[in-house]
């Protein structure tokens, strides 16, 4: 291994930067002493300054073991020299390092991409012994995140955006700001690579960072603090309401519909969605208006049944709440009763 060139102390003493991700880890109970903990490295700013914050902490006795991992999804032409340049990093930073190349199908690429990647990660972990997967995701992604959900309308469940942790995800960066990043990197003489896809306008989320944040600022210049504390607090509201619907799905499933009747909207929601859920195994989630719709069976007298994608569809009958494949004849009749093509 090459020699080891001090990182993140300035002077002797240990970076703002780093003690601050130290507190994020406490805060939010991200890894202890024991974790080893496996850094998804893009090469990028952000996980080159969680890498180096990291490599501190491993030294402070925060974290039992630390390695990083690169994923080549072979989708530009130097995609091979990106993960030359996070192992060269890895080496001065005395890390172990792991690289792993995914075939990404065409299509909606940036999306499939994002799943290879997730799918590399937990794979490599596994044969690692990682007990953790850091990402490099900032405070300013997290504003990002919930802008961009809310231009398309979304829920507490989706303006919740970047948890800090989920399985064995965290993401020790998302009290810390892509400047902060920046000056801590600076600071540190630390290499990164830029990603020229994050300058092209085609993409609705370079737009808000380029235009939106700063229009947004002039309004609230720690706005970014703002939509951080509001993904949090509807974090904690979904959360809670999960809870209840979880609790309350077996009053839609056995029909109970006098007290389906006293729940509230936002939970009689969720027990649909968890149904729906339960009886599809889809990762794909119902519509608002069809969970509607689901709901309207139970303001009826009697019996009924709606058709769902999928050729799925829910029937309220007897005791019973029933999502699941409609019966044969019944798409038979569908299709007959379907407009023929050309
Ligand atoms: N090719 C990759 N290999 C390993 N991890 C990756 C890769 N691409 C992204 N990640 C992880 O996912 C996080 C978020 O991805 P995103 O695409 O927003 O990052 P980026 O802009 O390419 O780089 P960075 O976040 O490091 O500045 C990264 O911080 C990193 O932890």
């Amino acid at each position: 291994m090459t020699s080891v060139t001090p990182v993140a102390t300035t002077g002797g003493s240990v970076h703002q930067f780093v003690i601050a991700v130290k507190e994020t880890v406490k805060k939010r109970r991200l890894f202890g002493p024991d974790d080893h903990v496996l850094v998804a490295l893009s090469g990028g700013p952000d996980s080159t300054a969680l890498l180096a914050a990291l490599a501190a902490l491993e030294r402070a006795g925060e974290l039992a073991r630390l390695s990083a991992v690169h994923v080549d999804h072979g989708l530009r032409p130097g995609s091979a020299a990106e993960a030359d340049a996070c192992a060269e990093l890895c080496a001065r930073l005395d890390v172990a390092f792991h690289r792993r190349a995914v075939e990404v199908a065409r299509g909606n690429v940036q999306s499939r991409a994002r799943l290879a990647r997730y799918a590399a990660l937990r794979a490599v972990a596994l044969e690692a012994g990682a007990t953790r997967i850091a990402t490099g995701h900032t405070r300013t992604d997290q504003a990002e995140t919930v802008l961009h959900r809310l231009l398309r309308g979304a829920g507490a469940r989706g303006l919740g955006a970047i948890p800090p942790k989920r399985g064995l995800l965290v993401r020790p960066l998302l009290d810390r700001s892509r400047a902060e990043v920046r000056a801590f990197l600076r600071d540190e003489g630390l290499p990164w690579l830029e990603d020229p896809s994050n300058e092209s306008p085609r993409y609705t989320r370079n737009r808000i960072r380029r235009e939106l944040l700063p229009a947004l600022a002039r309004f609230n210049p720690a706005f970014e603090e703002a939509l951080a504390r509001t993904a949090d607090l509807l974090r904690d509201d979904d959360r809670a309401l999960e809870r209840i619907a979880r609790r309350e799905a077996g009053a839609l499933a056995w029909a109970d519909a006098r007290r389906v009747r006293v729940l509230p909207l936002a939970v009689r929601r969720r027990a649909v969605r968890r149904l729906w859920k339960a009886a599809t195994g889809s990762r794909r989630g119902l519509s608002a208006s069809h969970v509607e719709a689901v709901l309207g069976l139970f303001d009826r007298a009697g019996p009924g049944r709606i058709s769902l994608p999928g050729d799925r569809e829910a029937c309220l009958g007897g005791d019973r709440l029933w999502i699941g494949r409609q019966p044969e004849e019944a798409l038979a009749r569908r299709r007959r009763g379907r407009p023929q093509k050309g």
